[in-house]
Parts: structure tokens; sequence; C-alpha cells
């Protein structure tokens, strides 16, 4: 298929997708989504792709969903046609890994799609926030829910409210993201990473994504016999067998994904 607003790239056992709207700063509009949803589908059908990268300019990972293409719509579109539901799903239901690599701008689905994938890397010019308050509107994506469960009540309500940016250090302190990069070397970085995961069991590091993301949806007690059980499970694949036996061996192991 051939792309307009996104750009997509495989890199070894690694999938990339950069979005590229570069003249509205990468907003979601209803095209977009769903080329990303096209090119992730590929992917995630793909044995030989054992993660994704998500990224997009420099200046913006995305500055939001598309303001120009929501303005005229009434109660009636939004409600009937269940706007917004499903066109990030691909994102969230993903089983193969999705790290994003966040750059510039990552404001209101910007934000939203970046705290959908497994975990984010910023550049230091990243500024992160849920202005949708100025608009008139709020969060649609998951940002009231997801950011609070990353940043806490205090900062996701103060986010959420005044719709103010929070810079890469201040997210990677509220645990936002995982790491910050220099600019110059952030994609890279992050195929560096998606990579050393894809050389992994691809069964195994589904089944332990899994289980992080259990962890978000369920009580303690319930996570913790959740992760147990699947953990149990691993036992019957050839990967953990071929995992401990490379240990005890002194050597590389050589994974099958079985
Ligand atoms: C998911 C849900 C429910 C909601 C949302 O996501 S609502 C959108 C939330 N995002 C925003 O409110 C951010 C809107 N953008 C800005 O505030 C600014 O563009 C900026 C601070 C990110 C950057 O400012 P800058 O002065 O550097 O650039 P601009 O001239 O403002 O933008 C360049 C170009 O891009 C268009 N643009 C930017 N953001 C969006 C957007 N979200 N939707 C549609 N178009 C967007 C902007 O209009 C301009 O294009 P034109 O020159 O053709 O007008």
């Amino acid at each position: 298929m051939a792309y307009s607003h996104i750009a997509v790239d495989i890199k070894g056992s690694v999938g990339v997708i950069r979005l590229d709207r570069p003249k509205a700063l990468n907003a979601l509009c209803a095209e977009l989504f769903m080329e990303l949803d096209e090119a992730l589908n590929g992917f995630e059908a793909d044995d030989a792709i054992g993660a994704v990268v998500l990224t997009g300019s420099n200046k913006a990972f995305a500055a939001g969903a598309d303001i120009k293409e929501m303005q005229t719509k009434t109660y009636m579109d939004v409600y009937k046609k269940n706007f917004l539901t499903g066109c990030e799903e691909r994102v969230d239901t993903s089983r193969k890994p999705i790290i994003a690599a966040v750059a510039g701008y990552a404001l209101g689905g910007g934000c939203e799609l970046a705290m959908m994938c497994d975990f984010i890397l910023a550049a230091d010019n990243a500024q992160f926030g849920q202005p949708e308050i100025k608009l008139g509107t709020i969060p649609g994506m998951g940002g009231t829910q997801r950011l609070t469960r990353f940043v806490g009540k205090s900062k996701a309500m103060e986010m959420c409210l005044t719709g103010r940016m929070m810079g890469a250090e201040e997210a990677e302190r509220s645990g936002l993201v995982s790491r910050i990069v220099p600019l110059d070397d952030l994609v890279d970085e992050a195929i560096n990473v998606a990579s050393s995961i894809a050389e992994l069991s691809q069964p195994i590091v589904m089944m332990c994504k899994e289980s992080v993301k259990k962890s978000y949806e369920t009580t303690l007690a319930e996570g913790i016999m959740f992760e147990r059980r699947v953990f149990h499970s691993t036992f019957s694949t050839e990967d953990q067998k071929e995992g401990m036996s490379a240990f005890a061996e002194k050597r590389t192991p050589d994974f099958k994904n079985c």
C-alpha cells in the first residue's frame, strides 16, 4: 500500500513507522489513522518483525487529533459514528512491543498515542500535553485515564485542567517516559532498543508484555496470579529451555520463537 501520511521502513527485525504530515505537525486525521492501522496490521502479521518503533519528526511526534477535521462535527456525528473508537485500537492491542520515539510536540491525541505504546523514549526537546481543555473539549483517546496512571492524579489533573505542556525532564521525572535521548540519536536508539527486544523469543516477549499490561487493569493479587500462571506457561516453550541451557553452557541463546 502507498502511504501519504506515514512512512514505513524495516530495519532488520524492527518495523519503523514515521508519522509524516509535516505541514500539519503530524495532526492525526482519519486517513493517517487508517494508514497507521494498516501498517501495524502488516507488522503484526509478519513473523520476521519482532518489535515496532513509532516516531514523528524532530518538531512534532503529533500535535494532536486534527482540529480542523473535528471543528464542524456535531454531537450526532461523533456519537453515532463513535468517533475515535477503534482508530487507534491497533496500537493498544498490538501483541508486539511498540516503542514511541517522541521528539517535539506530543499533544492531545499525540500524547495519547505515545502513551498507548509500550514505552516512550523522549528526545530532549519533547513536549507533552493534553491541551484539549483550551479547545473547549477534553481528551478523547484515553488521556485522562492513561496520564493519571503514569504521573498520578495531581499532575494529570493539573495538565488536563490547564493544558500546560511538560518538558522531557519533567516527563522522565514523573514516569511518563522511560528515558531521555539526545534528539539526534533518538530514532537510532529506539531502533537499537527495539532490535535488542526483537532478538529475544517473540512468544515470551508477548507474554511479558501481556503480564505488565495486566497490572493496569486488575488488582495486585489477581495480577500476581496472572503473572504466575504465565510464568509457569513459559516452561512449556522450547525457548525457555534454550534460554536457560544457553546460560548454563555460557553461549548466546538461539531462540526459535516456539
Ligand atoms: C484526541 C482529541 C480528542 C483531541 C485532540 O487531540 S485536540 C488537539 C490537541 N492539540 C492542540 O491543541 C495543539 C494544536 N497546535 C498548537 O497549539 C500549535 O500548532 C503548536 C503549539 C503545536 C505549534 O505551534 P507553531 O506556531 O510552531 O505551529 P503552527 O503554525 O501553530 O502549526 C503549523 C501548522 O500545523 C497545523 N496544526 C497544528 N496542530 C494541529 C492540529 N492538532 N490539528 C490540525 N492542524 C494542526 C496548524 O494549523 C498549522 O497549519 P496552517 O499554517 O495551515 O494553519
